[in-house]
């Protein structure tokens, strides 16, 4: 399991396929997700210190699009609730055989369920805590809201969700701005302009972002009580959204 730098896009590709979590993205992902997403180190700390503060004795805390399973092993490192598990869910294999590794190779002790599926599918039941670290992003625009209101359903009242987002901007320079800056926060990790655009190509119509607006009225048309940004670094955010 040794940690692999990300090189996917750095030499001229033809036709650009659509971005796919296989194989080849799980041996960098480390690095590529640590290299592209501003502040994804700091959300994931703070993941652990927001569990440790909303968990609660005897519920679920879900890991949905775990990749491998950093959100999972900073809650898990920090609850100290009783009678917690913690549910992590990915529908690419390759991920989540990874990320079983990696779990296995941790002593903490909270149990951590490992569920190979579209986190659309599994029932949300008794939950404390959900994650969704930049998935939802993912997940067809047209199926966001109902699967908003399932983890609403399977919330605890008191319950925490935790929804972190690359955002899109309905203001034009906003936009264009907070992209170009996003670029060069990739340029200063090391990636060329090639490896930029080549990956930016790939994830047309792949991760699809929305508003801040446009993730607020969602969370609060599906019922929670509020829902404010904590974190933000350019065009990636990260929300909590209260029960
Ligand atoms: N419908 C779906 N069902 C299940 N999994 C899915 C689906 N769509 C995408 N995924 C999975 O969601 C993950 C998104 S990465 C999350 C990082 C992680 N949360 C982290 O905190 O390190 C974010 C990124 O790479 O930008 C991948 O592992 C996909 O396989
Ligand atoms: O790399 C990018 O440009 C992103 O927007 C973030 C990202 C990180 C890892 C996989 C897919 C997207």
């Amino acid at each position: 399991m040794n940690l692999q730098k990300d090189t996917l896009y750095a030499s001229p590709l033809g036709d650009i396929d659509g971005f796919k979590f296989d194989a080849s993205v799980v041996d960098v992902f480390p690095d590529m997700i640590q290299r592209s997403v501003p502040g994804y180190s700091a959300i994931i700390s703070a993941i652990g210190l927001l569990a440790s503060r909303f968990a609660q004795a005897d519920s679920v805390c879900y890991d949905l699009g775990c990749s491998l399973g950093a959100a999972t092993l900073s809650m898990r490192h920090k609850i100290s609730a009783a009678n917690c598990k913690i549910i992590a869910v990915d529908n690419s294999t390759a991920m989540l055989s990874r990320c079983e590794k990696i779990i296995t190779r941790d002593t903490a002790s909270i149990p951590v369920e490992l569920v190979c599926s579209d986190i659309q599918d599994i029932k949300i039941q008794n939950a404390s805590v959900v994650v969704l670290n930049f998935t939802l992003q993912f997940i067809p625009l047209a199926d966001r809201n109902a699967f908003i209101k399932k983890i609403y359903a399977g919330l605890r009242p008191g319950g925490l969700l935790v929804l972190s987002e690359k955002l899109f901007f309905s203001d034009l320079r906003q936009q264009s701005l907070q992209t170009e800056m996003h670029h060069a926060f990739k340029k200063a990790n090391g990636y060329s302009d090639m490896e930029i655009s080549q990956k930016r190509a790939s994830l047309e119509n792949v991760l699809i972002p929305e508003t801040f607006t446009q993730h607020k009225n969602r969370l609060l048309q599906s019922g929670f009580d509020n829902a404010e940004v904590w974190f933000q670094y350019f065009n990636f955010a990260s929300i909590i959204a209260l029960k």
